[in-house]
């Protein structure tokens, strides 16, 4: 709602009142109305300002109410209402002004900001475009190149930013509302024609057509299939050659497809999910809101290999100080100096002094005595990480939380190996650790609930999505990622190319194709672990049987290309050819294709013609398949884990809202069908055969997904 109040004796204060960002709710809506028309028709009024309560103007749109059926006063006739008032109204922005809330403000006469606010139009990221007139006015406001870049990226500015730009009038250090009333005050009486944005036509600019051709051409190439990007553009381009009336309209009918479309579902669901998942909870029933997390304030990391230098930047860029452990000399000064980079390029990038005496550098483990919890990205070796365990729960002051950064070993065995495993965890980063947003907290059995806690906290605190995960082999990312690779390794086989498999993937969203992506992080990662799993064996046999391992079909191509030597970007050789090794243009190789006739040949494969929805269908129907063990398992609580780890840290377009809401999308019963068929292809091929969670699924009537809790539940406790 919305609550009035007489201030400085003539002017009318709005204070819109909905915790906890104050988004336009129907209430709110109808709050405003009501007070703008109370404080028009009082002659006392003689100005108006708008404000929000408890330090911010309004996150926008209420999103919820997009899932219902809207009610309550529309918007656009609201700010319509406000923008044609005789009385000068004056948004006071603190905090955020976001979406709807930055459009409300730009029917408003002029817009004071604090300093510290941050305003944007971000509907696009919503799958949706500024359409309560903000594609028609900001152009007009700050000129249409300024307004193409906000609302097509839909990026936030800061206050100095939006002054610079045009978009705020005044910016505050000090009490935004009172500022903005002694502005309202001076401006009492004032002509307002000037300040009616939707009265005047878009700053002249040159080569109009051009501009667009070239922003909608950059924009088709990033949105990668997403469609409001391109609606985004559209609507600015009719606020640049049409009267403000058409404009709108035209902005009314891109809304109109926008808003019902399967792509704003998804983008909405993942701005959920990614809140979601910060309210964890595990199968013990420990929950975020019941365990408290223990304060950090400094933190070691033992070893500064690849991912030792990314984590010891993202935490010394939350400002933490931090020990930074490293045994080999060599090691230790290369580590300095590309971590001091780091620090500073970033530092550069966001304006502010680099946190280079944040970090403190040390060849010995006994430095770490007194920080409050620790990293270990030391070699993926079980012998090695028990040992460094050891030493630190030696070291260590009594609760200092020990985590671990493995990506595949046993988060359990390790802890086991320490005198108080409840205070160990998994925090699985991705390369490069101070750039990719994803971050696994792996907990198991024994991992106390506070443990958990602190790592979820330190995530948020770098900026993270953070998703806590029980422990098991791969632990949610890794693991459903096998079966999506296999099945490309058997479309190869198949008769399918690494380009028609990439082609696919890349038209669905993906940004790299799964070829393009293991030549870009390495062949021998893979090669590695499979070695020591006894899956590697000396590439002479051929048929059916030399591909049949530990009793079920494998497909060594990856192995052989090992062999080679070819590991991908890094020896300029791999699934495709490199100018030099470490290039990153991927081209065709004729060597690659001749080795996969050849092979075919050994092993009396027939090549067959594959579509693109077979590669689909196969990769990520595979990949969902194994979602669907992971949530019957335990190992993530709900979809949205799943959907959040997808889309932060694997490619997973966004606007396809991560694996299971497009399962949910495509509809389970076709999944559960068409894995079915392939599993009858292929019966040797295990990650094919439907989970048992989903076919309960189907059975119970494809519960929507944001029941499919309730209905695990349920279907768990009648086993
Ligand atoms: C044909 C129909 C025509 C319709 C025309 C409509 C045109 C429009 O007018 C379109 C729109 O405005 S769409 C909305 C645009 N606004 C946004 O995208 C801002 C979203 N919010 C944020 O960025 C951050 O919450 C923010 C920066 C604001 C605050 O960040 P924090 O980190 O402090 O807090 P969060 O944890 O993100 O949020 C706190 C709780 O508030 C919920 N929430 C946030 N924004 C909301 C919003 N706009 N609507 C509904 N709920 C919202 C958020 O979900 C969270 O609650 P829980 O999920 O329960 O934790
Ligand atoms: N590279 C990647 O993309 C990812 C790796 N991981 C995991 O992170 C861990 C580290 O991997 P990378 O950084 O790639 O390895 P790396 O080989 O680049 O670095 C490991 C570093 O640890 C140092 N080290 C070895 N023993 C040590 C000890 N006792 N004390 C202090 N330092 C010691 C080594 O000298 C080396 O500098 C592994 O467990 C790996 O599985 C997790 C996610 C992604």
């Amino acid at each position: 709602m919305a609550e009035y109040n007489r201030v400085s004796e003539c002017v009318g204060l709005i204070t819109l009142r909905n915790p906890p960002v104050n988004a336009l709710s129907a209430a709110v809506r109808q709050g405003i109305v009501d007070t703008v028309q109370r404080a028009l028709s009082d002659p006392n009024v003689k100005s108006v300002v708008i404000c929000g309560q408890n330090g911010i103007f309004c996150g926008g749109a209420d999103i919820k109410e997009f899932r219902s059926n809207m009610t309550g006063p529309p918007l656009i006739p609201m700010i319509h209402a406000i923008e044609s008032a005789n009385k000068p109204v004056v948004a006071a922005i603190e905090g955020s002004a976001l979406g709807g809330g930055l459009e409300l403000a730009l029917g408003c006469h002029y817009r004071i900001a604090h300093s510290k606010a941050r305003l944007g139009l971000p509907e696009v990221s919503l799958g949706l475009l500024p359409a309560a007139g903000g594609s028609q006015r900001l152009p007009r406001l700050i000129g249409v190149p300024a307004a193409l870049n906000l609302i097509t990226t839909g990026r936030h500015v800061t206050a100095a930013e939006a002054l610079q730009l045009g978009i705020v009038d005044q910016v505050t250090d000090h009490n935004t509302v009172a500022a903005a009333v002694k502005f309202a005050l001076s401006v009492a009486g004032r002509s307002l024609d000037p300040r009616r944005i939707s009265t005047h036509p878009c700053p002249q600019q040159p080569d109009l057509d051009a501009l667009f051709e070239e922003v909608m051409q950059k924009v088709r190439q990033s949105a990668r299939g997403a469609i409001a990007p391109i609606a985004c553009v559209q609507a600015v381009r009719a606020a640049a050659t049409l009267p403000y009336a058409q404009g709108m309209e035209r902005e009314r009918e891109l809304m109109a497809t926008l808003f019902t479309s399967g792509q704003a579902r998804a983008l909405q669901y993942c701005f959920f999910a990614e809140r979601a998942v910060g309210r964890w909870r595990m199968p013990s029933g420990a929950r975020w809101d019941t365990s408290k997390p223990r304060p950090v304030h400094k933190a070691a990391v033992i070893g500064l290999g690849t991912m030792g230098r990314g984590i010891t930047v993202a935490l010394a860029q939350t400002g933490l100080s931090v020990i930074a452990v490293e045994t080999q000399e060599k090691q230790l000064m290369e580590a300095k100096q590309a971590i001091s980079g780091m620090l500073e390029r970033g530092a550069k990038g966001r304006g502010v002094a680099p946190a280079l005496d944040g970090v403190i550098y040390s060849q010995n483990i006994q430095a770490v005595a007194d920080v409050d919890l620790v990293i270990e990205a030391v070699f993926e070796d079980i012998a090695l990480k028990t040992k460094v365990f050891q030493q630190l729960s030696a070291v260590c002051k009594p609760g200092t939380l020990l985590c671990t950064n493995t990506s595949a070993l046993d988060v359990d065995q390790l802890a086991s190996e320490t005198p108080n495993p409840e205070l160990v965890v998994g925090m699985h980063f991705f390369a490069p650790a101070h750039v990719m947003k994803l971050l696994e907290v792996v907990y198991g059995p024994r991992s106390s609930p506070q443990a958990v806690a602190t790592a979820m906290q330190l995530g948020k605190k770098m900026g993270k999505a953070s998703v806590a995960v029980g422990n098991c082999r791969g632990f949610v990312g890794n693991r459903m990622l096998k079966p999506y690779i296999e099945e490309a390794f058997f479309l190869l086989e198949e008769g399918a190319t690494p380009e028609l498999v990439d082609q696919a993937l890349e038209e669905f969203g993906f940004p790299m194709g799964v070829f393009r992506m293991s030549d870009l992080s390495g062949l021998d990662v893979g090669w590695r672990v499979r070695k020591g799993d006894g899956l590697v064996e000396p590439g002479t046999a051929s048929g059916r049987s030399a591909r049949i391992r530990q009793g079920r079909r494998y497909s060594p191509l990856g192995d052989l290309l090992c062999e080679e030597g070819r590991f991908g970007q890094k020896t300029g050789r791999g699934w495709y050819q490199y100018d030099k090794p470490g290039s990153r243009v991927a081209r065709f190789d004729p060597w690659l294709h001749s080795f996969l006739g050849a092979y075919r040949a050994q092993h009396g494969l027939v090549a067959r013609r594959i579509d693109h929805q077979e590669v689909l269908e196969r990769c990520l129907y595979a990949l969902i398949n194994e979602g669907f063990h992971i949530l019957d398992d335990g190992i993530a609580a709900g979809p949205e884990d799943i959907d959040v780890i997808y889309v932060s840290g694997y490619g997973w377009p966004r606007h396809r809202g991560g694996p299971m809401f497009y399962a949910n999308m495509v509809g389970l019963a076709k999944v559960l069908e068409r894995l079915e068929h392939y599993q009858q292809l292929h019966p040797e091929v295990p990650h094919l055969q439907p989970s048992s969670l989903l076919r309960r699924l189907v059975a119970s009537g494809s519960p929507p997904i944001h029941k499919w809790g309730e209905a695990i539940k349920k279907l768990h406790s009648q086993l």
